[in-house]
């Protein structure tokens, strides 16, 4: 194949502008690249490659993780009575179906990365412990033999209340984790409940741990997504399942127009009066916006290996739910 001709006003194509002979066959990012020294490509490449955002604003991948740890330290304390008021309380309800649609049973191993404040956690308590009741009473129930004093005696014997399961809340914000800590004492949420200072995107964990791995609200927030699914890819244990609750993109074109409304209008004007941070509420928003949609992201999900990848969209959308295997 013959090679493609360039114009000669390769100068000008190099600085965005358009060809002008309309003699050129190559695209505009393809004339400079052509005509640049195979250092400057690299250097140019590694330049573009260390670019990153930050809700709408364009930053270093280093500056990145540093501007995050501060949006969260700044809300830390506000953080769930923001998610409250912004939602009207309906991020309760996303984070109870995911619970469901996890469906623990006791012994499950969990691993809740970017888990914050512990709401998930503190909902897989509830749940395993509800589970593990249901399972000792069905089992009581078979031994008709019993007294009720007997009964009695095996409930208080029992020394786990969660059948040996255990949550791991996994965060890179002291603050988010002291603010999570402190309402598990105030809900007394003890057992079964560990929390570890870390960061996604490379897991103070040995491979193949955990049966589950949760996270919630927290992927949009890493600097490189393909980088955390690779290690939840690597902590999960073979036959292991990832699930992850995180914005998405809204079906409805009306919905779409009202949601995106309140977003820009009301959320940072709520974060600033409950929160005194607009700022941080201004990211909320712009982050909600780059993140890819349902499609795009189950996509990611598979090239880190993942497989049997599903999503389920809630409200229209707003956010969605996907999960995969590692097999
Ligand atoms: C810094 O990073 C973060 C900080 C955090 O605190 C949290 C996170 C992570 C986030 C969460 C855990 C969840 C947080 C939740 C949200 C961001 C909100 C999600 C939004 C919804 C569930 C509601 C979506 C809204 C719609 C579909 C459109 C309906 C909107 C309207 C009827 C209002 C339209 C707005 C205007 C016309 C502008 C002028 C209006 C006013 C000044 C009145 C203001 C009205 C209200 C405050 C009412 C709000 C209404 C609702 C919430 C509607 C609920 C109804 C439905 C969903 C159907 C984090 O990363
Ligand atoms: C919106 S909160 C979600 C908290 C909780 N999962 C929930 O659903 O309420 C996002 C969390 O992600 C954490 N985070 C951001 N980047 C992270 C990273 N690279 N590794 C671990 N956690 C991270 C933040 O510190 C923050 O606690």
């Amino acid at each position: 194949m013959a090679a493609p001709r360039s114009c000669g006003l390769w100068r000008y194509c190099c600085r965005g502008w358009s060809c002008s002979t309309g003699d050129c066959r190559l695209p505009r990012l393809h004339r400079s690249w052509a005509r640049a020294t195979p250092s400057a490509r690299l250097l140019s490449q590694e330049k573009r490659a260390a670019e990153t955002h930050f809700g709408f604003e364009t930053v270093s991948e280093e500056e990145k993780g540093g501007k995050v740890y501060q949006v969260f330290e700044s809300v830390a304390k506000k953080y769930d009575v923001m998610n409250d008021m912004m939602s009207l309380g309906i991020h309760r309800a996303w984070k109870d179906l995911l619970i469901k649609k996890m469906h623990p049973l006791p012994g499950t191993q969990l691993l809740d990365v970017a888990g914050g404040t512990g709401d998930i956690a503190f909902r897989f308590l509830t749940y395993v412990q509800a589970q593990h009741q249901r399972k000792r009473r069905r089992q009581l129930r078979a031994q008709q033999n019993l007294s009720w004093e007997e009964i009695a005696k095996k409930y208080q014997n029992e020394e786990d209340p969660l059948g040996g399961s255990l949550v791991m809340v996994c965060d890179i914000n002291r603050e988010m984790l002291k603010v999570g800590k402190q309402k598990a004492l105030d809900q007394g949420h003890t057992a079964g409940l560990a929390w570890v200072l870390g960061d996604a995107e490379e897991l103070p964990f040995d491979d193949d741990q955990f049966d589950v791995y949760t996270i919630a609200f927290g992927i949009r927030n890493v600097t490189h997504i393909d980088r955390a699914l690779q290690e939840a890819h690597r902590v999960l244990k073979p036959g292991g399942r990832f699930l992850c609750l995180e914005f998405s993109q809204v079906n409805d074109p009306l919905i779409s127009r009202l949601y995106d409304l309140y977003s820009f209008q009301v959320i940072p004007v709520i974060g600033e009066v409950i929160a005194g941070d607009w700022k941080s509420y201004q990211y909320l928003v712009e982050s909600i916006r780059k993140f890819p949609n349902q499609e795009e992201f189950k996509e990611m999900i598979e090239d880190a290996g993942f497989q049997k990848v599903t999503y389920e969209s809630l409200t229209t959308g707003i956010v969605a739910i996907h999960s995969g295997f590692k097999l």
